[in-house]
């Protein structure tokens, strides 16, 4: 989703292999956001929420896939950032976005053109992963605006 719209899409245009892979990975990615922004689940604490939105989540997903990509619609983040934090994750950054800001806590580092961009997308669509939008080159370029910038 992040490719311009001028470019084709190498995976579109490859194997049936790929394709199928492709489709894994988005129903994943779908089925975190889809989860992530499942109403309903600030009502109960973090685990019930969890298993509960995403059976709902499945479900959604499913439905979602059927629509076109333009139809998919991104939460106000105000409905994201209400939600209730684990303990497991109270003081840090807990995957939905929400907590206390802290340093992070694993760093990808990369040469330019090395497949980090790649790398970050794939760990991405694990649920338990909360990841930067975009690079913060904290170390090379910010690193004079301090720590509390960083976090
Ligand atoms: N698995 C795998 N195999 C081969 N090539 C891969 C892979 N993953 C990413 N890529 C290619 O890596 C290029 C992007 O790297 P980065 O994300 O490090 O780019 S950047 O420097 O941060 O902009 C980018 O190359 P270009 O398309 O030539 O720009 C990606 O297509």
């Amino acid at each position: 989703d992040r490719c311009s719209t001028t470019s084709p899409s190498p995976v579109k245009a490859s194997s049936g292999r790929a394709a199928g892979l492709f489709e894994d990975l988005r129903s994943l990615r779908t089925k975190r956001l889809v989860y992530e922004w499942t109403p309903g689940s600030e009502l109960m604490g973090y685990g019930a929420a969890r298993r509960s939105s995403l059976v709902l989540a499945d479900e959604r997903a499913r439905q979602v896939l059927e629509l076109p990509e333009e139809s998919l619609i991104l939460p106000p983040p105000d409905l994201v950032a209400s939600r209730r934090v684990s303990p497991r994750f109270a003081g840090k950054l807990s995957p939905l976005g929400e907590g206390s800001k802290k340093l992070p806590q694993a760093l990808i580092i990369g040469v330019k053109k090395g497949g980090t961009r790649a790398l970050l997308e794939f760990l991405r669509v694990h649920p338990d992963i909360r990841a930067v939008g975009a690079e913060p080159h904290f170390f090379d370029r910010n690193y004079e605006n301090g720590l509390e910038w960083y976090r």
